[in-house]
């Protein structure tokens, strides 16, 4: 008997604004789909870093690069036939179409948090570079995913474990393994 094909590898990108939970969630969709896990925030060039740093928001030019490491971490997935589960802000349809751009395995993963709670994230989260006063733009930048996007929008309000298991209900029932 011939066995069967193993499943087309799949890339979540967990996106949304700063704070919505990409890492917290990210890393849980990582465990239950036993794969790897990357933070997308350290392919950010230092200067990138710094300017969120220093409260001042990034442009599309400082993006660009930025997008271009997430989809080189994509693309290396894809080639070995392995899942991954990568965190990447991706706030912009053009950024997203970037990242999807010749990589059939992203499933984008939005985390949709309403701004209040964000906000009470943020104030609580220690020893991270990203300030709180950059939320206004963040949440002026998010365009939200459209129909013709693969992936899903789930809301954030929730425990961390809901989303994950929201997102991966999503997940299975769009892309089964
Ligand atoms: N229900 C929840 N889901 C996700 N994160 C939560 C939740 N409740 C509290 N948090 C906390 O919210 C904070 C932000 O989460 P996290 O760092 O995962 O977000 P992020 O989207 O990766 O942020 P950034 O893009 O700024 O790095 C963390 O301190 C996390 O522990
Ligand atoms: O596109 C952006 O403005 C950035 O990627 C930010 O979203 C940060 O990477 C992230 O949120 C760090 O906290």
């Amino acid at each position: 008997m011939a066995a069967s094909p193993r499943p087309a590898p799949v890339s979540v990108v967990v996106m949304g604004v700063s704070g919505t939970g990409k890492t917290t969630v990210g890393v849980g969709i990582a465990e239950a789909l036993g794969c790897d896990f990357v933070e997308g925030d350290d392919l950010h060039p230092a200067a990138n870093v710094e300017k969120m740093r220093s409260g001042t928001p990034l442009t599309d030019e400082d993006r660009w690069p930025w997008l271009r490491a997430v989809a080189g971490r994509v693309g290396e997935h894809e080639a070995a036939g392995t899942d991954l589960v990568i965190t990447c802000s991706a706030l912009r349809r053009e950024y997203r179409d970037l990242l999807r751009d010749g990589h059939p395995s992203v499933w984008f993963a939005h985390i949709d948090t309403p701004r209040e709670v964000l906000e009470q994230r943020l104030r609580e989260r220690k020893g991270h570079y990203m300030p709180g006063s950059l939320l206004d733009s963040q949440l002026a930048t998010l365009e939200p995913l459209a129909d013709d996007e693969p992936g899903h929008a789930y809301t954030g309000q929730g425990s961390a474990q809901q989303t994950v298991d929201g997102l991966l209900a999503e997940l299975a029932d769009e892309r089964p393994r």
